[in-house]
């Protein structure tokens, strides 16, 4: 079949471009001036309010933007997603996250069969077996209740759960259901992070989950193995068996690694990595963590964007305005970057995890087809919360590079704080500061200002805020477990529309292959030095140099020095 059209040789495409000397004519601060355009680029959703009206965007942009989703067949594309078409078309799989969430009475087929049931029969056993180890019916080895839980697993096996879980922590409610327990994870294949992960736990109280789609993941499987080691060493090797469970789409390998099946959570090739923290993926650890009832609120909470996202009309929908923005953003504005910035200390995870589900996705150099991109697909995500962010890089995002930002608050504080004497609650001021930052971007400051403020001449230029910085904010009502899911919804559906429109594949990441098989690689090589003390060979000058050091300077480590391991 004949490649389709790039996206930038169709006439919106062109429009858009032409489009960008009008747009740049007028400053943020003379389009924030007109009171109906900024009407028109707020809207609300199940409580949550997006403004757009800080994008240097106007009506006429959002027009060109939605004939630019008509040319790039965004709609069929959605409509495909949910329908379970194999849009990624280069591992040849459907993308049907939305079916994880799911009512249980859903249709949604993949291959012709409803993969809905097949859902729910993971999510009832998960709330089985997560009540058992809850309330003690099921024990460890030594009879103990097992309270801590280690997550191994890396990428989308661990960022999403961690980000939902540090979300979770503050929440008044999921938190009460967490007394007494922890939930550790366990990603870097440093043995920093093992000492990390099992310092001051006690193997006869902890159930280790290892989390890997495809059960190979190199990081994984010796951290699973190093644990393992860690409980059997303590209780005796029939230990693992109380001790470790799995999550995966490899029930195979689950059981060769010694797991019981029976003790597996499966998942299915149609769900993404990073697309998986509704999948047993992240749902058995925090199951096992707040109960199956908290989490239960977090799929509703992205079921309820699912279903805004498959039916608002362009204009209403906020996933597909996110997307349409970004890439205005990136493609035509010329800024390859996003701030992800919170107003809340529990969404600290929030922006590593969208980095790998906005960067893994996105950054690709050709198209659907394999057609090399004559542009720049993908952005550069990043993020603190604020206000700690503030105080660190929003220096360059001010008066340096132009960085279209995402500001997210809270109406209602997870942890509400009044300080007595103080004029404004401790929730008021950082949203005070959640008010001020997107206004500070757009308007910034003149110098006609600053000398009427008395600013010595010499330090105008320093002090002026060229302002024209875009950003949108998304105030939530709370931050609970439904607005949780709706918040992650939001952004993986954003990332879809931005591939939809770019017309690439968001869902496949061949780009993370050829760095794991050069490892492998120097893997072999570090074997072969340190057995049979063979030279390095087979690398270039500098990684030779590199891998000799190494080798040279770590040859008094002997096996018998190395802590097998990290003592408690
Ligand atoms: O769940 P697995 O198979 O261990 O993979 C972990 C991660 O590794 C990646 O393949 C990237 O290296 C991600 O896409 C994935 O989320």
């Amino acid at each position: 079949m004949a490649p389709s059209a790039l996206i930038c040789e169709t006439q919106p495409w062109k429009d858009l471009k032409a489009h960008v000397d009008d747009i740049k004519k007028t400053h943020l601060r003379e389009l924030m001036s007109d009171t109906e355009r900024c009407q028109s680029m707020m809207i609300e959703f199940d409580g949550m309010l997006l403004d757009y009206s800080r994008q240097r965007a106007t009506s006429d942009t959002l027009n060109k933007l939605k004939n630019l989703a008509e040319a790039a067949h965004l709609k069929e594309k959605i409509n495909k997603m949910f329908n379970g078409e194999r849009i990624n078309s280069t591992e040849d799989r459907s993308v049907l996250h939305v079916a994880l969430r799911a009512p249980r009475d859903s249709v949604i087929n993949s291959d012709g069969k409803n993969v809905v049931p097949d859902v729910w029969q993971v999510l009832d056993k998960i709330k089985d077996f997560s009540e058992r180890i809850r309330s003690g019916a099921w024990i460890g080895a030594t009879g103990k209740a097992l309270t801590n839980v280690i997550a191994v697993g890396i990428g989308g096996s661990f960022l999403g759960p961690l980000f939902v879980h540090t979300a979770l922590q503050t929440d008044s409610e999921a938190s009460e259901f967490a007394k007494g327990r922890q939930l550790r994870f366990l990603a870097n294949v440093d043995p920093v992070d093992v000492a990390r992960n099992i310092t001051g736990l006690d193997p006869e109280t902890t159930l280790v989950v290892v989390v890997s789609k495809t059960f190979t993941t190199a990081e994984t499987m010796l951290n699973a193995r190093t644990i393992r080691e860690w409980i059997s060493a303590a209780l005796g090797p029939e230990a693992v068996a109380k001790h470790m469970v799995a999550v995966s789409t490899n029930l195979t390998l689950v059981e060769k690694f010694g797991i019981d099946p029976n003790n597996a959570f499966a998942f299915w090739d149609w769900v993404g990595g990073r697309y998986s923290v509704c999948s047993a993926v992240g749902v058995l650890p925090l199951s096992l963590q707040y109960g199956f009832a908290v989490v239960e609120k977090f799929l509703k909470g992205a079921s309820s964007i699912d279903q805004h996202f498959h039916s608002a009309p362009i204009e209403k929908n906020l996933p597909v305005l996110l997307g349409l923005l970004s890439v205005w953003n990136v493609s035509f504005l010329g800024y390859p970057a996003r701030a992800i910035l919170p107003y809340t200390q529990a969404l600290e995870k929030f922006a590593p995890h969208i980095q790998q589900v906005s960067m893994e996705s996105n950054g690709k150099g050709v198209s659907i087809d394999g057609v090399p991109l004559p542009f720049e697909a993908g952005e550069i995500d990043f993020g603190e919360p604020g206000t700690n962010g503030q105080h660190s890089f929003y220096q360059l995002i001010h008066q340096g590079r132009v960085i279209p930002c995402d500001f997210i608050g809270v109406v209602k504080s997870q942890q509400p704080v009044y300080l007595k004497g103080e004029v404004v609650s401790n929730h008021d001021e950082l949203m005070s500061n959640f008010f001020a930052q997107p206004d500070a971007l757009a308007y910034g400051k003149t110098p006609e200002q600053l000398l009427k403020e008395n600013v010595p001449h010499h330090l105008v230029t320093h002090k002026t805020f060229s302002g024209d910085r875009p950003s949108v904010s998304l105030l939530l009502p709370s931050l609970n477990a439904y607005n949780i899911g709706q918040l992650l919804a939001i952004y993986e559906h954003r990332v879809a529309v931005e591939g939809f429109v770019w017309g690439i594949n968001s869902f496949d990441q061949w780009g993370v292959e050829l760095g794991k098989s050069l490892a492998t690689q120097v893997r072999k090589q570090l074997n072969a030095s340190r057995k049979k003390a063979e030279p390095v060979e087979g690398f270039n000058f500098s990684t030779t140099a590199l891998l000799t050091r190494y080798l040279e300077a770590s040859t008094d480590i002997s096996k018998e020095d190395c802590t097998v391991l990290p003592k408690m």
